[in-house]
């Protein structure tokens, strides 16, 4: 539903109300509320009788819902409304006093609001109201509809029994997982492709390095063998939530199959196959949106052609796209998910990943699936992991070693990960090779110098090698010694920009994405590496915010601004996708904003060589350890820290990010 709200007139609500909604929009005014939520609240007001609780419910809903969560929690709106917004007692003491009785507990609030005609409590006759009470969850019902959806799907697709040919999965796994894992133990990624074959779902979750794409890409050759004669008519397809992960997804996986084709020799034309399998596309791309409206061309009604769909970054994946996803697939087809559960879950409502996850560590898994793991892999799950988790649990995997993340940041992002804010501060403190770098408390002038040369022990750091490179132009020799003309030259300056990242957790203020972009374009502007001339000049990298459809770039992507070599003085922005760059002329570019500073968030699915993060100097909901963890897993060989104030990191690190949602409790409900 889309509310505009300078042109909505609510119908006349009685005095109440009115008081409370006057006072909504006092603090809306002071920028402690978003518009749109006075705006839903007198909308609910006008189509049906009103009370000041039910209000408050609704701008309370709505506030949630812009911060990620997909319902509102009405245990916690009796026991601690303010909390829920983050707010101390005196910011909110107004709305209370207007909203005259308030419910002590969230029974009593399911009563309150089960009794107004604008909420559907769900199993009584629904008039396709609105709002949707669900146990003691309020929703919005589209919210609502997406997560029975999700849940829905996943158990019945988790449900849903291979029967693999044991002796002959066996036989394969054992050729195509050469070693035994070096720390001993079981081996976790032959068990998570023996569990992906037993049912239409499987989740492989792990941190960075942990090997998914490893083990996706022997599952994938699995799936194949076990096809037999059929194998070249497998319809497999890769997908992910950006361009660039998804780009590196299939990059990946391509590198592996070849990687594995002469192992598996003449019994598996592996290189054929993947040749076959055709390019990783965006989830938007694979399910044909459609400009201007949520709807997707493929849907139930319509499903997607395919055998087996694997989702990389899968934490990046918002409630509202995996029940689209969920619906446009076959129920025969087979899902496989790929992620990291402890980052950052999407920008928009849901944090389906995490949620789906939740026995992911536990493991869970009932003597019916470790029977099953150690008759097709060899493999011995350990009883540790022995419990009573739901049909999903037992398709879902967590791998537990990195081949690539060790070290200070490895350890480092372990000790965030658990919530020790102690250790991590020792790793940061300690000997790491000049590994980690902890600038503590920090000035902004640091950040700028580091964009600009990167640390002081640093060769070759910061911003300044790409721009160097712009301004030698092409016909320069590469890092390699190579004279690649001038499309070597946009690789190689693509190539040396990705090196270096600086990452905020805010975006505004000093320490936030826009003012550190601008205080960083003035800093190369005066070592004379850029030559700032309006919005548009060379070397200014950029990433698109909206989809546009008419030049293909889509949020996320991250372009960089070079010269046309064909029409002197214009200037084009080129996107490297895996093997492939692609430009588009600079001004015909209108959502995009300028990516020497981007945030945390947007930083998903990439990794640098050097990865800096910033804190701001006051911590807040945000800046929580999924939010850390999620920075720093993002650096591949140097990691720096600053903070103004450093008691931000350590109270981040305390504080996780919980979205409300029902999915969890769904997911066990044999009667979803
Ligand atoms: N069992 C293994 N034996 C040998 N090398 C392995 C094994 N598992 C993973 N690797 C190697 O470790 C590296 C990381 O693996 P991979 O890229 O699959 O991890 P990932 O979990 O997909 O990482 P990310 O989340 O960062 O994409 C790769 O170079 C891969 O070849």
């Amino acid at each position: 539903m889309t509310i505009d709200p300078h042109t909505f007139r609510p119908t006349p609500a009685d005095a109440a109300t009115l008081a409370l909604l006057a006072q909504v929009d006092a603090l809306t005014e002071d920028g402690q509320l978003r518009r749109l939520s006075a705006a839903f609240a007198r909308f609910i007001g006008s189509i049906g009788g009103g009370s000041p609780q039910l209000a408050l419910a609704c701008v309370l809903l709505s506030e949630l819902e812009g911060r990620g969560h997909s319902c509102l929690e009405l245990d916690a709106l009796a026991r601690d409304p303010a909390g829920l917004l983050g707010w101390g007692e005196d910011s909110w003491r107004g709305l209370r006093e207007a909203a005259g009785v308030w419910p002590k507990r969230g029974a009593a609030w399911r009563t309150l609001l089960a009794a107004c005609e604008q909420v559907w409590a769900v199993g009584d006759l629904d008039f396709e109201q609105p709002l949707v009470l669900d146990g003691e969850r309020l929703y919005l019902r589209r919210y609502w509809r997406d997560e029975t959806l999700v849940a829905q799907a996943v158990r019945g697709r988790a449900l849903t029994p291979r029967q693999p040919d044991l002796a002959e999965v066996r036989r394969w796994l054992d050729l195509l997982f050469e070693h035994a894992p070096r720390e001993g133990g079981p081996d976790w990624q032959k068990i998570a492709c023996a569990v992906a074959l037993h049912g239409n779902m499987a989740i492989i979750t792990g941190g960075p390095g942990t090997g998914k794409t490893y083990t996706v890409a022997r599952l994938l050759a699995l799936l194949f063998a076990s096809a037999g004669e059929g194998s070249g008519r497998l319809r497999i397809a890769l997908a992910a939530p950006t361009g660039k992960a998804a780009a590196r997804l299939k990059q990946s996986i391509d590198h592996a199959l070849d990687g594995l084709a002469d192992r598996v020799g003449p019994a598996l034309p592996l290189r054929e196959l993947a040749a076959r399998m055709g390019a990783a596309r965006t989830l938007h791309s694979l399910l044909g949106a459609r400009p201007g409206t949520r709807a997707f061309q493929h849907h139930a009604g319509n499903p997607l052609d395919v055998d087996v769909l694997i989702v990389d970054e899968a934490s990046m994946v918002h409630l509202e796209m995996m029940a689209a996803l969920l619906d446009a697939l076959p129920p025969q087809a087979m899902l496989v998910l790929l992620g990291d559960k402890d980052q950052l879950a999407s920008v928009e409502a849901g944090a389906v990943l995490g949620d789906l996850c939740h026995e992911a560590q536990a493991g869970a898994y009932s003597m019916e699936t470790l029977r099953y793991v150690q008759e097709s892999s060899g493999q011995t799950i350990p009883h540790a992991f022995v419990g009573a988790g739901g049909p999903l649990a037992q398709q879902t995997v967590m791998l537990r070693q990195s081949r690539r993340f060790s070290g200070p940041i490895g350890a480092l992002a372990l000790a965030v990960n658990a919530g020790d804010a102690a250790a991590a501060q020792d790793v940061l403190r300690g000997n790491s090779d000049g590994k980690l770098a902890w600038i503590a408390p920090a000035q902004q002038a640091d950040v700028l110098q580091l964009a600009l040369a990167g640390r002081a022990d640093e060769i070759g750091g910061g911003y300044r090698p790409y721009l160097r490179m712009i301004q030698s132009g092409p016909g320069q020799a590469d890092e390699s010694g190579q004279d690649g003309g001038q499309d070597g030259w946009v690789r190689g300056v693509l190539h040396s920009f990705e090196a270096f990242r600086i990452l905020c957790a805010v975006r505004e203020g000093e320490w936030g994405v826009a003012g550190l972009n601008e205080a960083i374009e003035h800093k190369l502007e005066g070592a004379g590496l850029i030559r700032k001339r309006g919005e548009w000049y060379v070397g200014r990298p950029v990433m698109v915010t909206r989809n546009d459809y008419a030049t293909g770039v889509f949020n996320g992507d991250i372009g960089l601004t070079l010269p046309d070599p064909a029409r002197p003085g214009y200037l084009r922005v080129y996107f490297s996708e895996g093997d492939k760059v692609r430009s588009v002329l600079a001004t015909r570019l209108r959502n995009v904003e300028t990516a020497f500073a981007m945030t945390v968030h947007k930083s998903q699915g990439s990794e640098f060589s050097h990865t800096v993060m910033v804190l701001p100097r006051e911590g807040g909901a945000v800046i929580a350890r999924e939010l850390v963890y999620t920075g720093i897993t993002r650096a591949r060989e140097l990691f720096t820290l600053l903070t103004p104030a450093p008691q931000v990191l350590l109270d981040a690190i305390a504080a996780r990010t919980q979205r409300a949602s029902g999915l969890r409790e769904l997911l066990d409900s044999p009667t979803v």
